[in-house]
């Protein structure tokens, strides 16, 4: 679905993307895995056209100048016009993707948000915040899903409601998703393959498994703590 080539990226006379090289393929479930400061969120900008590489390549298996029909993106920290209530935006959205977005009361449903539908957003606590965000990656029913730390700021159980939800919208519906994600137990557990981000390139990637093993690690939070240093 995404092909990434090479990709090079820099902020001034830092660089921060030396080389990426990554596919996604239809009906994967692939995780993003870096330090602070690795290059994540950028490499996510690149892939959503936000920001504009410094040399390699991006090839999309869809139109890229219909990029947001296919893709839901979730960022970090998103903020939100307070002026407008959770229902506003909904609504907005649902005129952005005319006859698209049939699936948002269960959507608001899933994530626990339909009694804080008539509220101001500036009302919503932290983790309310998110899941309208991940509400908003999901509405207009993309094929691919893009989550940049989506469970950050979210209670244990909101979080576990979320992972089993990525899980059915991985498992049952077929979503492609690409998630980013500091939580380890996470990744191994919802994660068909995972990248690991570190020095500009994708130094490791492979499943779970396949990166204990060659690691010789037990979980992946242990090769985190061995191989992203
Ligand atoms: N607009 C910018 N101008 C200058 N430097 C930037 C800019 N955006 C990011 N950087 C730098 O690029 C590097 C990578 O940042 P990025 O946000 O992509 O990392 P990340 O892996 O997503 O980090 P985190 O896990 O903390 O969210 C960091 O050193 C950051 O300071």
């Amino acid at each position: 679905m995404i092909y990434i080539n090479d990709l090079k990226m820099k902020y001034g006379s830092k660089d921060v993307l030396k080389g990426v090289n990554l596919t996604i393929k239809n009906g994967e479930f692939v995780g993003l895995i870096g330090r602070n400061g690795s290059g994540k969120s950028t490499l996510v900008d690149l892939i959503c056209q936000v920001k504009k590489a410094e040399g390699g390549s991006i090839n999309y298996d869809f139109d890229k100048k219909r990029m947001y029909e296919h893709v839901g993106v979730q960022t970090q920290n998103a903020e939100f016009d307070t002026r407008l209530k959770v229902k506003d935006i909904c609504v907005l959205w649902q005129h952005i993707y005319p006859g698209k977005c049939e699936g948002v009361d269960e959507l608001l449903e899933l994530l626990d948000l339909k009694e804080v539908y008539h509220q101001g957003t500036g009302t919503l606590s932290g983790g309310q915040k998110q899941k309208l965000n991940i509400l908003l990656a999901l509405i207009h029913n993309p094929d691919l899903v893009i989550l940049d730390e989506l469970t950050t700021g979210l209670d244990a159980i909101s979080r576990a409601e979320v992972q089993k939800f990525l899980k059915m919208l991985n498992r049952e519906r077929k979503k492609t998703i690409f998630m980013v994600s500091h939580y380890m137990d996470e990744v191994e557990t919802l994660c068909d393959r995972v990248c690991a981000l570190k020095d500009g390139v994708i130094f490791a990637n492979g499943t779970p498994a396949e990166l204990m093993e060659r690691f010789e690690c037990s979980t992946m939070q242990q090769f985190a703590e061995r191989c992203l240093v």
